[in-house]
């Protein structure tokens, strides 16, 4: 086991990786929520959770120790009761209840439940038919409240473990998430990073506590000193230059330099690594959608400046802006389902350009995404299928799926 946090690429050898298994809050997904719950479709959850397996096997046959986020939250809670209940209290306050009778009846239910029921309830959520609390209210009977079978809606995102949080060298970001829907996701990793004993000591960058947001698939890490942001749907230009300054400044970052890249903001490419992801030392996917028609993308490096402010330089050339913070002369870009007009976009939809690297030039990816990985091939890259049906109606693949803890440094 690896104790704390050491990301300094997107390609060093993984060595140990944070997952969620898929679990009853997939069920909890119907036609008339599925959107606000971000999913485009309802997964069959037996066939999601053996797909998720088969991933997680993948890892671990390649020497990636597997770690349940919700197994470290089952083991803070199991440590301290107090701990525990406060968490209860601020998922409960979060989710706009205030000490009364539903806050006491929801408490009381949920804390009767072993440790483990309970996490795994928090995340399935939680119906008003299973919880024996008197309603009298009017919002009770009338409106949208009443409309809503949930005390406690569920988390299915979950399973993009990517996204509440991100490693970055030493430390992590943990991130206030833009919809509601994923929210309570980063409040369990902020509880998970503050109290498990394995991350004790592990620099925050910056936490949830901010009305600007960020979310994991738009953080790459380039290398030791580069991390590359998407300007997203899901994360801000502001929250972009504050976690610079803090980066820069924090004298445990070795960052110095932080590539903004301004994305489409649509839900088909919510976050940067949905269009964009580095596979080896010089070799990235893109999916050309993110250009315009004449090969242009707003890209800005952040760089320390005087009196602690930051520098901002403006490109318009992806590729001229990664050869300039990476240093290198020629680097490869490899266009999802081959730049054609047809296969590109299907595939960055299905998450074809979401791969995982697991070592430099060696990735873990959907397999029906097969144009794509056809062109990985070509281009010399070593290919770990996995498989595709049900879990990627939630819109996430492999990057989505994993938030890597330790990785070799290169
Ligand atoms: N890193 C990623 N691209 N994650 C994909 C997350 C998908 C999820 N349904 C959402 O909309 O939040």
């Amino acid at each position: 086991m690896n104790n704390g946090i050491n990301v300094n690429s997107e390609i060093g050898k993984l060595k140990s990786v944070l997952l969620h298994r898929p679990g009853a809050e997939v069920e909890n997904i119907t036609p008339d929520t599925m959107h606000q719950l971000l999913f485009d479709d309802i997964p069959y959850l037996k066939i999601a959770q053996k797909e998720h397996d088969f991933f997680a096997q993948t890892l671990r046959d390649n020497g990636a120790e597997t770690v349940y986020i919700e197994n470290l939250a089952t083991e803070v809670f199991d440590a301290s009761s107090d701990v525990k209940h406060e968490f209860l209290d601020r998922l409960l306050h979060e989710a706009g209840y205030r000490p009364g009778r539903t806050y006491d009846g929801l408490t009381q239910y949920l804390s009767s439940m072993s440790t483990k029921e309970m996490v795994d309830k928090i995340y399935a959520g939680v119906r008003k038919s299973e919880v024996d609390i008197k309603r009298t209210a009017l919002s009770d009977m009338a409106g949208s409240d009443a409309e809503n079978y949930f005390y406690l809606n569920p988390l299915p995102n979950a399973y993009f473990t990517r996204d509440p949080q991100a490693s970055m060298g030493v430390g992590m970001t943990i991130n206030k998430m833009t919809f509601p829907a994923r929210q309570p996701e980063s409040l369990i990793t902020e509880y998970v990073m503050a109290n498990h004993p394995r991350f004790k000591d592990t620099p925050i960058w910056r936490d949830r506590n901010h009305t600007t947001r960020i979310e994991g698939g738009d953080e790459l890490i380039l290398n030791k000193t580069t991390v590359a942001i998407g300007v997203s749907e899901r994360t801000s230009s502001k929250t972009i230059q504050n976690l610079a300054k803090e980066l820069f400044a924090n004298p445990r970052s070795t960052f110095d330099t932080v590539l903004a890249v301004e994305i489409p903001h649509n839900h088909a490419m919510m976050h940067l690594d949905t269009v964009f992801t580095m596979i080896n030392h010089d070799q990235f996917t893109v999916f050309p959608g993110i250009m315009d028609g004449a090969g242009n993308i707003n890209v800005f490096i952040l760089r320390p400046g005087k009196d602690g402010e930051v520098e901002i330089e403006r490109l318009y050339d992806l590729k001229a802006a990664l050869k300039k913070v990476l240093n290198l002369s020629e680097l490869d870009l490899i266009e999802c389902g081959g730049g054609d007009p047809i296969a590109a976009p299907r595939e960055q939809w299905n998450d074809g350009s979401n791969t995982l690297a697991i070592a430099p030039g060696e990735i873990v990816t959907y397999d029906r995404n097969y144009v794509t990985i056809e062109l990985l091939k070509e281009h010399g890259i070593k290919v770990h299928e996995i498989l595709s049906s049900e879990l990627g109606r939630g819109r996430g693949g492999a990057r989505c799926m994993s938030q890597p803890l330790w990785r070799e440094d290169l």
